[in-house]
């Protein structure tokens, strides 16, 4: 039997459908944030949501890749296609993780279709400027301090999607505000 054929009645048998739904964008835009209360909101009404954590992928599963280009579509790649299995599955696959060139994420895109599997992408459009105030994790201050290069946005590409499912703005608004915008749209398309 084909690799994966066995796993598509699983979601068939639960009823569930499943999807990935990746949310891209620059470091500190609120996708980790988005994803979980995402997640939160599914586990509350009792559907299966994962989100693959971009820090916990990079120490587990993407253990001594850095940020060169090659290491990020490497690292896009292998998140993409744990995302699928599950989302093939049955469950949401909430995936926040930057993802800064457009190639990588059409390649993880054309992996779902492939399989039949349904793939949306959030871009959490945040400028680099807000993104930069919010800081989360010090890098936007360690790289004006000249102690980081290649940080996303600033001096390493982040491409727009061009044509996202989905984009958000984050800026002067709540966090519940876009939470709720978000799962507004999973609903929509038959997953909350
Ligand atoms: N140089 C550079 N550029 C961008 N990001 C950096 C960098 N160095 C470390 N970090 C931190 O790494 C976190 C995970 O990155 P990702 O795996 O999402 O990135 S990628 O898709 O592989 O480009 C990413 O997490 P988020 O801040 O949650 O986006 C960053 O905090
Ligand atoms: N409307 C909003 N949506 C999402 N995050 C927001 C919003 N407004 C402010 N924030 C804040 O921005 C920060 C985003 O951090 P995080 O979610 O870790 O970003 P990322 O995962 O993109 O690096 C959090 O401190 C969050 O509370």
């Amino acid at each position: 039997m084909a690799a994966g054929a066995t796993a598509r009645p699983v979601a068939a048998a639960t009823g569930e459908r499943g999807a990935t739904v990746w949310l891209t964008g620059l470091p500190s835009a609120g996708k980790t944030t988005l994803a979980r209360a995402a997640a939160e909101r599914l586990h509350a009404t009792g559907r299966r949501a994962e989100v693959l954590d971009g820090d916990e992928i990079r120490r587990f599963l993407s253990q001594g890749l850095g940020f060169s280009r090659a290491d990020r579509h490497t690292n896009v790649q292998r998140i993409g296609f744990v995302a699928e299995l599950l989302a093939r599955n049955g469950v949401t696959a909430l995936v926040p993780v930057i993802a800064p060139y457009a190639d990588s994420r059409d390649a993880v895109r054309g992996r779902h279709e492939a399989n039949g599997t349904q793939y949306l992408e959030v871009h959490v459009a945040t400028p680099v400027e807000v993104c930069s105030a919010r800081d989360v994790k010090g890098l936007y201050a360690k790289q004006a301090a000249g102690e980081l290069t290649g940080l996303t946005g600033v001096d390493d590409p982040y491409e727009v999607p061009k044509r996202p499912e989905l984009r958000i703005r984050t800026q002067g608004r709540s966090v519940a505000d876009t939470a709720a915008e978000l799962h507004s749209f999973l609903s929509e398309r038959g997953l909350a």
